[in-house]
């Protein structure tokens, strides 16, 4: 099919490389600093700053009631803030006539939770609407909305109502609908929230695709780690309207250095089995219990097969696994390891570059 947006071949072949680096080396689309919005004694957002490459996916995850919505509201002009700059590609976005942010909104396309199509009107006329609002002519109207349905794979709904769709395939008009206008950002706020799993993955692989074939950049918003994982080059937490953690998703996965981020990836990351937890003490008794974690090129995902080659015998693994991020091996277990081999086992895995933390003893057996 015809690419959507010509202008952004170099640009694709860019973002398709998926690497952080040579994303970190793009012109910035959107840039923060220093953004502050109160509501009362509520500070929704604390001097937040904030970079979104050309290309990347930044992920912003948080809390219910942590700033996300107020700071999505700010970047597509909906809300205004106390202090701060928002600039897009650019152009500062505080004080603009209101044509003048029209024509930054423009760049700025949004994917909302719930869809916000219009019921009376088909899929094509809902993904028409932004292009019939900016005087598009009619036949370029309708192929490009032809374009669009195809790239989200709906040709086949082109007159359908919305009613007669499933959430994922809403989702896709809803994104066809953002891309109308050829945005140079897309804004999703919760775009997957009100899905089932299995079309989460469907709506992010879309995302992804959007980014790799397009090169668009995104800047997603979500409560989910898991949305983060699949699709994100960076994370950035926000807590109480501050960015307190951010960082290239494997880094963060491996790496959570706040509480938050760590209550945040729980469900994701190999956890100690809650039995031998509630048996855990510090007197130096029994067997001493050991967190693993490392991150490596892929090739070196097999840490914990070498651990036991090297050291057959020496430990018991209680739990544990490996993920493939963005290029990147994250390994996490736990071991128990007797007092004799402590020691060399512990001073192995820091040679391999793996921290290690004891976090207690056990007696007896699990
Ligand atoms: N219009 C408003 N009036 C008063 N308080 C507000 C308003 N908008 C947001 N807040 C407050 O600002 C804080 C941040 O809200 P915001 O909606 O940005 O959080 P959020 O991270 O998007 O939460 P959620 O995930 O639940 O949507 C909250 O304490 C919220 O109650």
């Amino acid at each position: 099919m015809t690419l959507l947006f010509p202008d952004d071949i170099s640009l694709s072949r860019r973002a398709a490389t998926d690497t952080t680096d040579i994303v970190h080396r793009a012109p910035v689309v959107v840039n923060v600093r220093d953004l502050s919005r109160t509501f009362g004694a509520t500070h929704a957002l604390r001097k937040l700053s904030l970079t979104v490459n050309q290309g990347e996916i930044l992920g912003i995850i948080g809390r219910s009631g942590a700033g996300k919505s107020t700071l999505i509201r700010c970047l597509n002009g909906l809300e205004q803030p106390d202090e701060g700059v928002i600039e897009i590609e650019g152009r500062a976005i505080s004080g603009l006539s209101e044509q003048d942010l029209q024509a930054v909104r423009s760049r700025v396309g949004m994917v909302f939770q719930h869809f916000n199509l219009l019921s009376a009107k088909t899929v094509a006329q809902n993904v028409a609407l932004p292009l019939k609002i900016a005087g598009v002519a009619k036949a370029l109207r309708q192929q490009r909305v032809a374009e669009l349905l195809q790239l989200v794979g709906l040709s086949d709904k082109t007159d359908h109502y919305p009613a007669a769709l499933s959430g994922g395939q809403k989702q896709r008009v809803g994104i066809a609908r953002a891309l109308a206008g050829k945005p140079a950002l897309l804004l999703c706020d919760e775009a997957t929230s009100a899905l089932d799993p299995e079309t989460t993955r469907s709506i992010l692989g879309l995302l992804k695709s959007l980014n790799q074939q397009l090169g668009i950049t995104i800047l997603l918003i979500t409560h989910e780690m898991e949305v983060i994982k699949s699709v994100a080059h960076r994370v950035a937490v926000i807590d109480a309207g501050e960015i307190i953690e951010s960082g290239p998703v494997w880094q963060v996965f491996a790496h959570p250095q706040t509480p938050l981020t760590q209550t945040l990836l729980r469900g994701l990351l190999p956890q100690l089995p809650e039995n031998l937890a509630a048996r855990l003490q510090q007197q130096p008794v029994g067997e001493a219990i050991y967190r693993v974690d490392f991150a490596g090129e892929d090739d070196q995902g097999d840490l914990l097969t070498r651990l036991a080659t090297r050291w057959p015998g020496a430990f018991r693994l209680l739990q544990g696994g490996v993920d493939h991020i963005q290029h990147y091996a994250v390994v996490r277990f736990f071991i128990a390891l007797p007092q004799a081999q402590q020691q060399p086992v512990i001073s192995w895995l820091q040679q391999q570059q793996a921290q290690v933390e004891r976090i207690g003893y056990v007696t007896g057996n699990d």
